[in-house]
């Protein structure tokens, strides 16, 4: 079996791993991001000599994630310092000479999943992340979902809680709903980390609120066959129940289908591979840039 090379970009760690086909992961090691050179240069000793076959790039974004573009394999308009126009893909394929992967970290995490994870066996699935940010990728007819470049499900318009009376901290929309459920919101909002909330804080019911209604809209446009919510937000394993209850509240019977309503705790679930979800992601990734050679 091949060894592959996975890497997990995050704004605040970035995640190597060595892994195989089967997405056993066989060694991982975790640093902060910091500047491109000082990051890279520690991924780039990380994966010599150690034999990969292929890697794959799970990314923060947003990025460029298409193919023949003239800035593909870049990190595009990222306000993080340094990083804005870094082209990753050029950078590891001058220094490895393998077939290289690159998509969002969500999209990854999807694909991650749907290989070896709580879809595995469908053909679709939607993967939603809820930390620091939102974001959400898509497996649709086993493949992964581009565009004009790759959606950014997490910025979404939602409509308001009723009780809310925070702005929302996107930069660029305010109150989509990154701005008003990723995890910074919740301190903002309530004071406090979102981890310090007891379980039946009336935060979470708010935050379910937002949820639901977003899964409302990605089913009706994706109609996914298995969604996964993953993130530090989603640690709190209350929310999945009351998710299960607003959406159906939110549909109100329109999309009429067991995964909706008797079996709704297995549509809407934490991802299978656990903290591994985004190492694995990028180990998916790896994986169908061997395939595709
Ligand atoms: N147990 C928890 N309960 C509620 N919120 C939490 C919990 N753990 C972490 N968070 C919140 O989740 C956010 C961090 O998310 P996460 O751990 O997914 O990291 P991240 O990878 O930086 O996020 P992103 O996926 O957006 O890049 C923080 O805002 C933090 O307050
Ligand atoms: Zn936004």
């Amino acid at each position: 079996m091949s060894i592959l090379g996975a890497i997990e970009a995050g704004g605040t760690k970035f995640v190597c791993g060595i892994g195989k086909e089967d997405g056993t992961v066989l060694e991982r090691v975790s640093f902060p991001t910091a500047t491109p050179e000082e990051t890279m240069a520690q991924v780039v000793s990380f994966f010599q000599n150690k034999g990969v076959e292929a890697i794959g790039v799970g990314s923060f974004g947003p990025i460029d994630p298409v193919k023949g573009s003239p800035t593909y394999g870049r990190i595009t308009t990222t306000p993080k310092p340094h990083w804005s126009n870094f082209d990753i893909v050029g950078h590891l394929g001058s220094h490895f000479q393998v077939p290289i992967e690159f998509d969002t970290d969500v999209n990854g995490a999807a694909l991650g999943e749907y290989t070896w994870g709580a879809a595995k066996g469908f053909d679709s699935c939607l993967y939603i992340t809820v930390g620091t940010g939102v974001g959400a990728g898509a497996v649709v007819g086993g493949e992964l979902v581009h565009g004009l470049s790759h959606p950014e499900m997490g910025h979404i318009l939602v409509r308001r809680h009723p009780e809310d009376k925070f702005e929302g901290f996107c930069p660029y929309h305010g109150d989509c709903l990154e701005g008003v459920a990723a995890g910074p919101s919740l301190s903002k909002r309530w004071g406090v980390p979102g981890a310090d909330l007891t379980p039946d804080h009336p935060a979470w019911e708010m935050e379910a609120y937002y949820l639901a209604q977003a899964l409302m809209n990605y089913i009706l446009i994706l109609s996914p066959q298995k969604i996964v919510m993953g993130g530090g937000v989603m640690k709190q394993l209350q929310l999945f129940p009351l998710i299960h209850a607003k959406l159906q509240e939110l549909l109100n019977g329109y999309v009429q289908l067991p995964a909706i309503s008797e079996q709704i705790a297995d549509y809407i679930v934490p991802p299978q591979l656990g903290d591994n979800a985004g190492l694995c992601g990028a180990l998916a990734l790896a994986k169908k840039a061997l395939a595709a050679g």
